[in-house]
């Protein structure tokens, strides 16, 4: 739950007077133009950046801009990590770093996309790299996952396989996922609800059948990628 959020960098706001509440246990999709302000957001949600006005609340808690939530896991493209440990040392590692930590389930996630447990992290693909750092996400046993274009140099094969496991594993345990991605299309897919960003400010929030229904009737904006394409443009009246 955010309230009047904003963060302010030498160059000027990023994220501005933003209100917005993450309903739990949806797959929302955080979504708007290069420099809109999603990762400045997501940020703050994670508790690694600090407000510079508002409050925000997760799970009752008040991130403190310093570190990552216990019960948050945070996914970025450039998932870091180690190249040199193997596939079962990064799991280790996630065993150490979190108390919650699951192993059996973060080690049947790595089978499942069938990467090898000895492998060095470094030697591994793209798409084998995003699955060990989802098995790592998960293998927390979050409430709350946040993932800032995770898919963003995936194959298409690679993507549906990822979105796959995410969409599955999160709605079978109830996990609110935060989605951030550019490719509108395939977020129809797996998304109930949206966050537009323009401009560094909330330009459309809400349940995606109800922003279908709420457009019903205008031309082009018959399906969610199209709506949010549209807003994006600021085609849209204010
Ligand atoms: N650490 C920083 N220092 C200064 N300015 C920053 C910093 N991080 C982001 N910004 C600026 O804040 C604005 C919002 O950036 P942000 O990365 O949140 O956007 P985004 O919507 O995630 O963009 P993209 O889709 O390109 O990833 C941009 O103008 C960016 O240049």
């Amino acid at each position: 739950m955010a309230e009047e959020l904003g963060k302010k960098y030498p160059r000027g706001w990023a994220l501005r007077e933003s209100t917005l509440t993450i309903p739990a246990g949806r797959v929302v999709a955080l979504v708007g133009p290069n420099g809109a302000g999603k990762s400045t957001l997501m940020g703050m949600v994670t508790g690694l950046l600090r407000p510079t006005t508002g409050r925000i609340r997760v799970f009752g808690d008040v991130p403190n801009g310093r570190g990552m939530h216990p019960a948050v896991a945070f996914l970025t493209q450039a998932k870091p990590l180690y190249p040199q440990f193997t596939v079962a040392e990064t799991l280790k590692y996630g065993r150490h770093a979190n108390p919650g930590w699951d192993q059996a389930y973060a080690e049947g996630l790595v089978e499942r996309a069938q990467v090898p447990f000895e492998a060095k992290v470094g030697t591994l693909s793209g798409g084998q790299r995003t699955r060990v750092a989802l098995a790592l996400a998960l293998g927390k046993r979050p409430r709350l996952l946040v993932l800032d274009e995770p898919l963003a140099d995936l194959d298409p094969l690679a993507r549906e396989a990822v979105l796959e496991t995410l969409v599955q594993e999160c709605r079978g345990q109830g996990i609110t996922v935060l989605l951030s991605s550019h490719v509108l299309a395939e977020l129809e897919d797996v998304c109930d609800h949206l966050v537009l960003l323009t401009d560094g400010r909330i330009r459309l929030a809400g349940d995606v059948d109800e922003l279908l229904r709420a457009h019903a009737g205008r031309p082009g904006m018959d399906r969610l990628s199209r709506l949010a394409l549209a807003y994006m443009r600021e085609e849209v009246a204010a």
